[in-house]
């Protein structure tokens, strides 16, 4: 492996997103020779451009094709065989210029002289973003993170625009991380009268997601000022969390495939009985996770699901007796009992790692979850991610599922509807996706939501009990339609989505305010902002 290390100490706001060591010879520019021994000074320089190469392809893709960086880097990273320290180099480089794009934005804006940042070629201006990163947010020394990008910028664009890459970069340079940092808020909130502009601006948020941030924050009684905290959280990488899925592998046996894959020290999860962190490597290298046992996925989504699989229902018909809610923790135990707990549904099941975890807790207690996705492609990713589970006990189709209320009335004893939304709770997760979202997409999403609640809950039968869930803190995507749905009904109940959560928790979560519904927070929780509501079908 060679060294390009150079991940350094990242800004005091929380840029790094990778792993890596500090200051290694290519990157950091300073002498130790090539393990080719020799050539030692041509080896580095091409190897450094090699990684800056390989980031910078990453974020053309995202730029022109759309794609995911998270889908997108592992495979060009094999491709191009950088492994270790330094696809943890290339990873950092990549996820942070992605995340703190705004930022940067704001810090070149304010060195080319007064062109605007508009006028540049695209490809021109992922390769100031990648400078900046390297100087501000990897602690890259200013040598090589000038140069190595400058002779990336003439192989990329010509001597022309490396020329412009070169005084650019030179001039943010001259300014530390703090020092920009007070200098871009101060453009955006120049009175000090509007935090939230300054915050959305330094903490690399576009202003409306900073403001919906705020406005969520409150709605579930959280101070204003934890703002800067939760942008922050968005900022930082999320360690790999895996689900042991019940019945298929304990979570003492992925730990020890994990240590066995070398993939680090394995901790369990803090919240999740499920959940194991892992300490570093790729965890598709894991047994278990190739047979899909296990897979990744964040302590919020295990919770949320662990929580509905433990929600106690009620008798269907008056009289009958209560059944489910034994008392037991989901997954920890299998529920022999007759409870007539039989039918399971979720709604919208793509790519499957909640319909994995259920259906593994459901075929522990003899009942049958059907898995339905709209896209066709996504149903396949069902199928592999319940491959593990005993023929026959999930049954993935392909549908909308909007429809399922009037095809399968009160058909259900659980309902999972985790909604298409934003995602805005997630954005650690996903570099790229803060600046592809926008407010027409959440008005766009809300009447697909509200339709989706509805249906799911006529599939449930009476005593029945539906969680409305999604990865956004957004009250437009939480509240604001659960209530809608619930305010034209006269069949349901909320339940306290708190309570049930603390009754699966491996320890009681803090912060969790007084229900019934769930708001988890990635600035206090450590997990994605996820958001449950539980609500009982009563006839
Ligand atoms: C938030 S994701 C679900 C994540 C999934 N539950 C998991 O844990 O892996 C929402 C899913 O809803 C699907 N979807 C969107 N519209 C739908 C509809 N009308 N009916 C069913 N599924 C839909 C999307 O394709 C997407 O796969």
């Amino acid at each position: 492996m060679s060294d390009t290390g150079g991940t350094g100490r990242g800004g005091p706001s929380g840029g790094r997103s990778g792993g890596g060591g500090r200051g290694g010879a290519n990157s950091g520019g300073r002498g130790g020779a090539s393990r080719q021994g020799g050539r030692s000074q041509p080896r580095r320089r091409q190897s450094a451009d090699a990684h800056r190469r390989a980031a910078y392809d990453v974020l053309r893709q995202v730029a022109e094709s759309d794609a995911y960086a998270n889908l997108v880097l592992p495979g060009l990273l094999r491709e191009r065989g950088i492994t270790g320290r330094d696809a943890a180099f290339v990873t950092e480089l990549t996820y942070g210029t992605l995340r703190l794009r705004g930022r940067y934005d704001a810090v070149l804006a304010r060195c080319t002289d007064g062109r605007r940042l508009e006028t540049l070629d695209a490809p021109v201006l992922d390769l100031l973003r990648l400078g900046a990163h390297q100087l501000l947010g990897m602690r890259v020394p200013t040598h090589a993170a000038v140069s190595e990008t400058v002779t990336l910028a003439r192989e990329v664009t010509g001597p022309g625009p490396a020329g412009l890459v070169n005084a650019v970069l030179r001039a943010v340079s001259r300014r530390s991380l703090e020092s920009w940092l007070d200098a871009v808020g101060d453009v955006a909130d120049p009175e000090r009268t509007d935090a939230v502009a300054r915050l959305a601006v330094t903490q690399s948020h576009p202003d409306w997601i900073a403001r919906a941030m705020r406005q969520a924050l409150l709605a579930h009684g959280r101070p204003a000022m934890e703002l800067a905290d939760l942008l922050a959280a968005d900022n930082t990488a999320p360690q790999v969390t895996l689900v042991a899925r019940p019945g298929l592998v304990s979570v003492d046996e992925l730990a020890a495939q994990a240590q066995r894959a070398d993939a680090g020290t394995p901790r369990r999860g803090r919240w999740s009985p499920r959940a194991l962190v892992l300490g570093g490597g790729d965890p598709a290298q894991l047994p278990a996770v190739r047979r899909s046992a296990a897979g990744a996925q964040d302590e919020g989504s295990q919770l949320v699901a662990l929580a509905l699989a433990a929600a106690p229902l009620a008798p269907s018909e008056p009289g009958a007796a209560s059944t489910g809610g034994d008392g037991d923790r989901p997954g920890d135990v299998a529920d022999s009992a007759d409870t007539g707990d039989r039918a399971w549904l979720d709604l919208c099941a793509g790519p499957g790692g909640k319909a994995a975890l259920l259906g593994a807790i459901a075929h522990q207690r003899g009942a049958h979850l059907v898995a339905n996705e709209v896209s066709a492609h996504r149903a396949r990713l069902v199928r592999t991610s319940v491959a593990a589970l005993p023929a026959g006990t999930v049954e993935v189709r392909t549908g909308d599922g909007r429809e399922m209320g009037e095809t399968h009335p009160g058909r259900f004893d659980r309902v999972i509807v985790d909604a298409p939304c934003t995602g805005l709770g997630a954005l650690r997760r996903r570099p790229e996706s803060r600046w592809r979202r926008s407010l027409e997409d959440l008005a766009a999403l809300g009447p697909l939501q509200r339709a989706l609640l509805a249906a799911a809950l006529d599939a449930t039968r009476p005593g029945g009990v539906v969680a409305y869930v999604t990865c956004s803190p957004h009250v437009a995507e939480t509240t604001v339609v659960v209530e809608d749905v619930l305010g034209r009904r006269t069949d349901v109940e909320v339940l306290d989505a708190a309570a049930a959560v603390q009754e699966v928790a491996n320890e009681p979560l803090p912060d969790l305010g007084d229900g019934p519904y769930v708001q988890l927070w990635p600035h206090l929780h450590g997990t994605d902002a996820m958001f449950l509501a539980l609500i009982r079908k009563t006839a």
